[in-house]
C-alpha cells in the first residue's frame, strides 16, 4: 500500500487516540469521584436512618424518606455504572481503536462516509460524528457482509442501499498500525489468514475483526424462535455463539441482561476455555452450565445419576460383556421422543390409577399410610391434572399433620421429654415464649383500647392464662419441633414415591403397553427393565434415565420453569437427545434457542440430527419458527488437515478448508507400545522445539488415557497433564486426553495415540476418530502398533505422509 495512504491512516489514528485520551482524562475524576461518593453514601445510609415509630405518621414519614434515599442511591449507582462502562470501553479502545474501515456511499447522497469499526463506539465531542462504530451497529454489517461494490445493510427503518468504495483491515498495536490490507473480491481475507496462522491459546479469542459473512448471519439472526447451526468441525460455531451473545446484549441492552442468557456447554473445562471472550468484548459473561449440573441439582443428593462421560466410557469399553446390547438399546429408546410420548401417556394413566406414595412415619409408627394418600388423591376431581391433585393432597397432608400434631401433645413421650429438657433447651423455649408474650401483650393493649372505646369491660385474665399455659406451651413446642421435619418433607413432596413410579414402568411388556399405550417395544426389553430397576434399587440412575426420571417427577409434582431466561444456547448440540431438547424447551418457556452442533462429531449414543425433516430439533418449534444455517468452511486446521479429516466422513466432501497451507498428516507405525511411546515423546520434543506449546495426545477412552499417561511417564515424559472429567481449567502444555473431553477444544498439534482397527472400526468410532483429528490446528500425527483403522486405510494415499524408521 502506498506510503502516503499509510501515513494518512496513522495520522487519523493518532488523532482519534488523542481524543480518546482526552475523554478518558476528562471522565476520570467523575468516575473515581462517583465511586467514592456512592461508597460513602452507602456507608452513611444506615447510620443516618433512624426510624421513628412513635406515631403512624412519623413511621410512614421515615419509611418514605428511607425509600426515597435508597432510590436516589440506586439511580446514582446506575449512573455510575453507565459511566464506568463507557470509560472502560474507551480504555479498551485506546491501544487498538479499530480494526476495519469501509467507505460507503448511500444511494441518493453525494458524499461517501468513512466508517471505522471497533469493539465499541466512540463519538466526537459534538455528539454526532462517529469516530468509531461499534461492530454490532447496523452499519458495521457492511464490513462483514460485502466486498467492495454494491452493498446494503438493514436498519430498524429499513434497508439502506449504496456502494462500498473501500474495505480496509487493520492490525493496530499500542497505537501503531502494524498491518493494513485493502480487500477486494479476489484477494480474500488476508487478516484472517494471519490470525489463523497463530498458535493455540489456553483461552478462546474473540473474532470480531474477521467475522465471516455466514457467521455474521448467525450472530445477527433475530427472527426465529429456534436457530440451528450445523457446522463442520472448526467452522466457528462456538465463536459465532459467543459473538452472538455480545450482539444480543448490545442490541437489546434495555431489555436483556447477561444473566438472562444461558449457555449449555459440554463440560466445565470448556466453560473455562471460553470464559474470557465476552469480557474481552466489554460484556459480562452469560450464565454457563452443563446439563449434568442441572440434573444433579434437581435430582437431589439422594440419587446418584451417572454422568455422560461414564456412559460413553461404558459404551466404548464394555463391548462383549453381558447386557451390553440391551444397554445400548435402552439408551437409544430412553433418549427418543417416542419414550417421551410414552411417558406423557403414562402420566394420563397415573391420573386414573397406580400412583405410588410413601407412608409417613413418626417415632416408629406409620402416621399416614400410602393407601390413604392414594385413596384421597383419587377422590379429588379427576378432571384436574395429576400434579394439581398431588398439590391438593399435599395441602391435605399438611392439615392432617397439624391435627395429628395436636393429638400428639397428649402422648407420654412428650411429658418424658419435658422432664429431660436441659437448661439450654429450656432457655430456648422460654425465649420463644417470651416473644409470644410480647405479641400477647400487644394484642392485650389493642383489646383494652377497644374496650375503652366500646365502653365494655372484660375480666383481667391474661396473666392467669399465661401462667396456666406455660407448661402447655412448652409441650406444644416440643411436639412442633419433632413434627417440623415431617412438614418440611411433605412440602418437598417426599411422600411421592418417584423411584417406585418410575420403576414400575419397567415391568413386563403387557404392563408397559397398558401404562403407556406404546406398541413398539425395544428389543431386549426384559434385560433393559432388569438393568434399570437394579440401578434404582441402589438409588442410582443411568445417564439415559436421568432426564426421563425428572420428567416423570414433574408430571407428578408440577413442572419447573424459568421464565427469566430469554436466550438459551446449546453448544455441541448434537450430543443432546430429543428428550433433553423437549425438556429444555419446557424449562425455559420464554426463551429463544440457538443450537450449534456438528452431526459429524456425534459421538454419544443419544445424538440428535440437527437438520433434515426427521430432525427432532426442527420439530421442536415447528418449521415456520426455525432457521437453519450451515457452515461448511473450516477455519481451525490447515488445508492438509481438513482434506485428510473430511475424507473420513461419508458426506464430508462439502467441507471447504480455509486456504492455509501446512504439512500433511503423518502416519507412524511401530512395533509395540514401548517403541510407539518413545517415538511420541521424541515427536513431542521436536514439536516443542518448533515452537508449538499446546500439544494433545488424544486417546479413545479415559481408560486408555490413564494407560498412555502412565506409560509415557515411565518412558521419561515430563510435564504431561492428564485431563479427566474433573479437570476444571484448560491450560497450555502437553496433555493426554480422551476424545470426548477434547470436544470443542483445539491444539497446535494433535497426536492420535493408537489409530488401530481395535480402537476405531465401528461406525460410531469413525466420528470419534474424526473428532479427535479435527482438534489439530497446525500438525496432526497418527500412531499405531498394528494395522491402521479401516477409516485411515480408506483414505487416498496422497492425503498423508508415512514416517519411515
Ligand atoms: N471468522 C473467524 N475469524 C478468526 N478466527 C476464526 C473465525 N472463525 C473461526 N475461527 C477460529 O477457528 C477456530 C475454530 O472455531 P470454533 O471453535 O468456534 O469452531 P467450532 O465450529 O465450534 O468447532 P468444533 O465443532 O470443532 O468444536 C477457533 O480458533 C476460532 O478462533
Amino acid at each position: 500500500m502506498e506510503a502516503k495512504e499509510w501515513r494518512t491512516e496513522q495520522e487519523r489514528l493518532d488523532q482519534v487516540r488523542e481524543k480518546l485520551k482526552a475523554r478518558i482524562d476528562e471522565l476520570e475524576p467523575a468516575v473515581t469521584g462517583l465511586r467514592d461518593q456512592a461508597a460513602e453514601m452507602r456507608k452513611r445510609f444506615w447510620e443516618e436512618v433512624s426510624i421513628n415509630t412513635s406515631t403512624t405518621e412519623e413511621f410512614e414519614e421515615t419509611f418514605y424518606s428511607v425509600q426515597q434515599q435508597s432510590a436516589m442511591l440506586a439511580e446514582r449507582e446506575r449512573g455510575h455504572n453507565r459511566l464506568v462502562h463507557q470509560w472502560n470501553g474507551m480504555k479498551r479502545l485506546l491501544p487498538s481503536p479499530y480494526f476495519g474501515r469501509v467507505d460507503f456511499q448511500e444511494d441518493g447522497l453525494n458524499a461517501s462516509e468513512q466508517i471505522y469499526i471497533g469493539v465499541s463506539s466512540f463519538v466526537d465531542n459534538d455528539g454526532l460524528n462517529f469516530l468509531i462504530y461499534d461492530w454490532r451497529s447496523p452499519i458495521a454489517s457492511l464490513y462483514y457482509d460485502y466486498p467492495p461494490g454494491r452493498a446494503s445493510y438493514d436498519t430498524p427503518a429499513g434497508r439502506i442501499e449504496g456502494t462500498m468504495t473501500l474495505k480496509r483491515q487493520f492490525q493496530i498495536q499500542n497505537g501503531q498500525i502494524r498491518t493494513m490490507f485493502d480487500a477486494s473480491e479476489t484477494i480474500g481475507d488476508e487478516l484472517l489468514q494471519q490470525v489463523l496462522g497463530k498458535d493455540a491459546d489456553s483461552q478462546m479469542k474473540s473474532i470480531v475483526a474477521t467475522i465471516q459473512k455466514e457467521q455474521n448471519a448467525i450472530i445477527r439472526n433475530d427472527k426465529s424462535r429456534m436457530l440451528i447451526v450445523q457446522g463442520a468441525a472448526g467452522s466457528g460455531k462456538t465463536s459465532a455463539a459467543l459473538q452472538r451473545v455480545a450482539y444480543l446484549l448490545y442490541k437489546h441492552r434495555q431489555t436483556i441482561r447477561a444473566d438472562q442468557i444461558v449457555l449449555f456447554s459440554p463440560n466445565s473445562m470448556f466453560g473455562s476455555y471460553i470464559s474470557t471472550v465476552l469480557p474481552e468484548l466489554g460484556e459480562e459473561n452469560m450464565q454457563q452450565t452443563t446439563f449434568q449440573e442441572y440434573l444433579d441439582y434437581w435430582l437431589g443428593p439422594s440419587l446418584r445419576p451417572e454422568d455422560p462421560f461414564d456412559q460413553i466410557e461404558y459404551v466404548l469399553t464394555a463391548q462383549g460383556t453381558p447386557g451390553y446390547e440391551a444397554r445400548l438399546q435402552g439408551i437409544a429408546y430412553k433418549t427418543s421422543d417416542t419414550f417421551l410420548k410414552a411417558l406423557q401417556n403414562y402420566g394420563k394413566w397415573l391420573g386414573r390409577e397406580g400412583m405410588r406414595f410413601k407412608d409417613i412415619w413418626f417415632r416408629n409408627r406409620v402416621l399416614i399410610t400410602a393407601e390413604r394418600m392414594s385413596a384421597k388423591m383419587y377422590d379429588f376431581d379427576s378432571s384436574m391434572p395429576l400434579f394439581s391433585r398431588v398439590a391438593l393432597l399435599q395441602e391435605w397432608l399438611l392439615n392432617e399433620l397439624a391435627s395429628l400434631e395436636r393429638e400428639e401433645r397428649e402422648a407420654s413421650w412428650v411429658q418424658e421429654e419435658l422432664n429431660y429438657l436441659d437448661n439450654d433447651q429450656y432457655a430456648e423455649v422460654f425465649d420463644k415464649l417470651h416473644k409470644e408474650r410480647e405479641l400477647l401483650d400487644l394484642s392485650e393493649q389493642y383489646a383494652m383500647a377497644r374496650e375503652v372505646m366500646n365502653n365494655k369491660r372484660r375480666g383481667d385474665e391474661s396473666d392467669v392464662y399465661f401462667a396456666q399455659r406455660e407448661e402447655e406451651l412448652i409441650l406444644r413446642s416440643i411436639v412442633k419441633k419433632s413434627f417440623k421435619p415431617l412438614r418440611k418433607s411433605v412440602k418437598k413432596f417426599s411422600f411421592v414415591d418417584v423411584n417406585g413410579i418410575y420403576g414400575q414402568l419397567f415391568g413386563d411388556e403387557a404392563s408397559y403397553r397398558e401404562k403407556t399405550n406404546e406398541n413398539v417395544i425395544p428389543p431386549h426389553w426384559a434385560e433393559i427393565c432388569r438393568q434399570t430397576k437394579d440401578m434404582l434399587s441402589r438409588n442410582e440412575l443411568f445417564h439415559e434415565d436421568a432426564t426421563p426420571y425428572l420428567f416423570v417427577k414433574e408430571l407428578v409434582e408440577g413442572v419447573r420453569t424459568n421464565t427469566e431466561i430469554r436466550h438459551v444456547f446449546v453448544d455441541e448440540g448434537q450430543d443432546y437427545s430429543a428428550f433433553q431438547y423437549e425438556y429444555i424447551k419446557k424449562l425455559f418457556p420464554r426463551a429463544r434457542m440457538t443450537v450449534l452442533g456438528d452431526f459429524g462429531q456425534a459421538i454419544f449414543t443419544q445424538a440428535t440430527k440437527l437438520q433434515g425433516a426427521d430432525s427432532p430439533l426442527v420439530r421442536l418449534y415447528g418449521e415456520a419458527e426455525t432457521s437453519l444455517i450451515r457452515l461448511v468452511r473450516s477455519y481451525r486446521s490447515t488445508r492438509e488437515i481438513v482434506e485428510f479429516t473430511k475424507s473420513m466422513l461419508p458426506d464430508g466432501e462439502e467441507i471447504v478448508p480455509f486456504e492455509r497451507g501446512g504439512q500433511k498428516p503423518l502416519l507412524t507405525r511401530l512395533d509395540g507400545g514401548e517403541k510407539r511411546d518413545a517415538q511420541i515423546l521424541a515427536d513431542i520434543a521436536a514439536l516443542r522445539a518448533e515452537g508449538f506449546d499446546s500439544i494433545a495426545v488424544i486417546t479413545k477412552t479415559a481408560a486408555e488415557s490413564q494407560e498412555a499417561y502412565e506409560s509415557l511417564r515411565i518412558q521419561g515424559g515430563v510435564g504431561l497433564q492428564r485431563i479427566t472429567k474433573e479437570t476444571l481449567a484448560f491450560e497450555k502444555g502437553v496433555m493426554v486426553v480422551p476424545v470426548y473431553l477434547a470436544k470443542g477444544l483445539e491444539f497446535d498439534a494433535v497426536l492420535i495415540y493408537e489409530a488401530s482397527p481395535q480402537a476405531y472400526s465401528r461406525e460410531n468410532e469413525r466420528k470419534l476418530l474424526y473428532t479427535a483429528c479435527t482438534r489439530a490446528m497446525h500438525r496432526l500425527r497418527l500412531y499405531t502398533t498394528g494395522d491402521w483403522s479401516p477409516f485411515v486405510q480408506a483414505l487416498p494415499a496422497n492425503l498423508y505422509e508415512k514416517a519411515i524408521y
